[in-house]
Order: structure tokens, then sequence, then C-alpha cells
């Protein structure tokens, strides 16, 4: 049935010349939830959250947001409406400073689309919110850093304080601890188990440990499909789950999830 989540995807399909990378995939994003997709290498993740965000067309399908169907229309649309995406798509600028960043994402209609003036009359007017929006994701006493002086956990958080400058009704976040070590990787997930409180987020992640601390829902693709869907601890113990990580061709030990190898043994 369809209008079950605030984000809510039927029978979403995708085909690149032939090749089905997304499989008639049904989801529901709980409003308020963080709801995680994970799978092996080419599952289809990046793919479906190209679709959500609007950054590829479906083949077939349909993309409910609130009941409204956003399928097919361009990313700066379906920002518009309230899919904002973080991580992994944010350009910063060097020279730019932080508090920079947020007040021109905060005039951007999109967020995506950055207009040249930084004014100062844009500065007032944004600055106040800016300044609680990079609160928010730890950045305020680094306010007038330019982009370029952040370490790459503090760029993150920027690219996060961004996103939420659009007040999205579904934050998207493409694997927001990619490429971090230990340390980052736990101040993000403090990061994002604060920004969460009255929002909703779908989560794109590797690391499944941030997942099991994260996420209120689980969807595990494989092969384009979903395979399982359910709270992290019931998920991360199924046999089918289990086999399917095991079983991937290109089983990266972080791509694993914790549990699986022991419950393999
Ligand atoms: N533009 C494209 N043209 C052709 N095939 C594509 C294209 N984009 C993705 N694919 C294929 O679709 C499948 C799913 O890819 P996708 O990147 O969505 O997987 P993923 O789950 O995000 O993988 P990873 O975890 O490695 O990022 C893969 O087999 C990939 O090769």
């Amino acid at each position: 049935m369809a209008g079950q989540g605030l984000l809510s995807v039927r029978g979403l399909t995708r085909d690149f010349r032939g090749f089905r990378a997304v499989d008639r995939v049904d989801l529901d994003v709980a409003a308020g939830s963080v709801h995680a997709l994970v799978g092996p290498n080419g599952a289809g993740k990046t793919t479906l959250f190209n679709l959500l965000t609007g950054f590829l067309r479906p083949t077939a399908g349909r993309i409910l947001l609130d009941g409204r169907d956003i399928a097919g229309l361009p990313p700066e649309r379906v920002a518009r409406l309230g899919v904002a995406r973080s991580f992994q798509i944010t350009s910063l600028f060097p020279q730019l400073s932080a508090r920079e960043h947020v007040a021109l994402a905060l005039q951007s209609p999109s967020g995506l689309g950055w207009r040249f003036w930084r004014s100062a009359t844009l500065m007032r007017r944004y600055t106040p919110r800016a300044d609680e929006l990079l609160a928010e994701v730890g950045l305020a006493e680094l306010a007038d850093a330019p982009a370029d002086a952040l370490a790459y956990g503090r760029k993150r958080a920027l690219e996060l304080a961004i996103a939420l400058a659009l007040d999205p009704r579904v934050l998207l976040l493409d694997e927001p601890t990619a490429g971090m070590g230990l340390e980052d990787v736990d101040r993000t997930v403090e990061l994002v188990d604060r920004v969460r409180a009255g929002r909703t987020v779908v989560l794109v992640e590797h690391n499944m440990s941030v997942v099991g601390r994260l996420a209120d829902t689980v969807t595990v693709l494989q092969a384009g499909k979903v395979l399982v869907e359910g709270p992290y601890q019931q998920v991360r113990a199924d046999e089918r789950v289990i086999t399917a990580y095991l079983g991937a061709t290109d089983a990266a030990t972080d791509a694993v999830p914790h549990g699986a190898t022991d419950a393999a043994r």
C-alpha cells in the first residue's frame, strides 16, 4: 500500500542499457526515523539515492513524498520539495568561510545552485540562522574559518550544516563516515545522532557499527532488490544477509555486518 511512510517508494526500477541496477524496490521511510540502506558493493544503493534525489530518472516506479509523486523531477525541484542530500555531493569553496557557505545555502531556494553575491546585506540577513546551524554541527568556533582550513571531519560537518539550511523534510546522508578514522567516525555518529532529532534521515553507510548505532530501520539491498528489511539486530542476524555479504565478489571487510563473520565461523 502506498503512502505508509513520509517517503514511500513503490516498484522503483532503473535500467542502464539493459542492466537492472534497481529492481522494483519498495521502501517506507517513517517520519522521524533514521532509515539505513546497506548492501554489498554494487547492490544499487547509490543508484537508489540518485533516484530519490532526482539525479537519475527512474525507468519505472513511484517515489512518494507525503503522498506526492516526485519521481523524475529534477534535483532542484526535489530539493525544494524537501529531500536534501549531504556528503559526497556538496562542493565547498576553499576561500569562503563556514558561515558564508551556510548563508549562501540559506538564500538559495534549492541549496544546489550558488549565487555569487556575498553582500553585506545577505550576510546580515542570514548570519543568525547560519550561526545556529553551525553551532548545531559543532562548528560555532570555526564560523569564520575558510573551508580550506577545516580538517576533513569538520568539512563534512559543514556539508551537513549546508544541507540542514534547506530545512529538509527528508535528509539523505551519503556514506557520512566514508574515509574517516575512528575518532572522526565517532564524532560523526554523535553529530548525526544530534541533528536527527525531529528530522527524518535516510542513510547509505558501509560501516555497520555506525548503522547499528544510528538506524531505526535497515533495508538490505542485493543485486538491486530489497533482500531484508527490519530493525538492525534482526537484520544483522538474518541468514540471507550473512550469505549476501559473504558471497559478495568484493567482500571488503568493512562491508560485512558485525556479527556476520562470527556467525559464519
Ligand atoms: N551509469 C551507470 N551505467 C551502467 N551501470 C551502472 C551505472 N551506475 C551504476 N551501474 C551499475 O549498477 C549497479 C549498482 O551500482 P551502485 O553504484 O548503485 O551500487 P552500490 O550499492 O552503491 O555500490 P557501492 O557500495 O560499491 O557504492 C552496479 O553493478 C553498477 O556497475
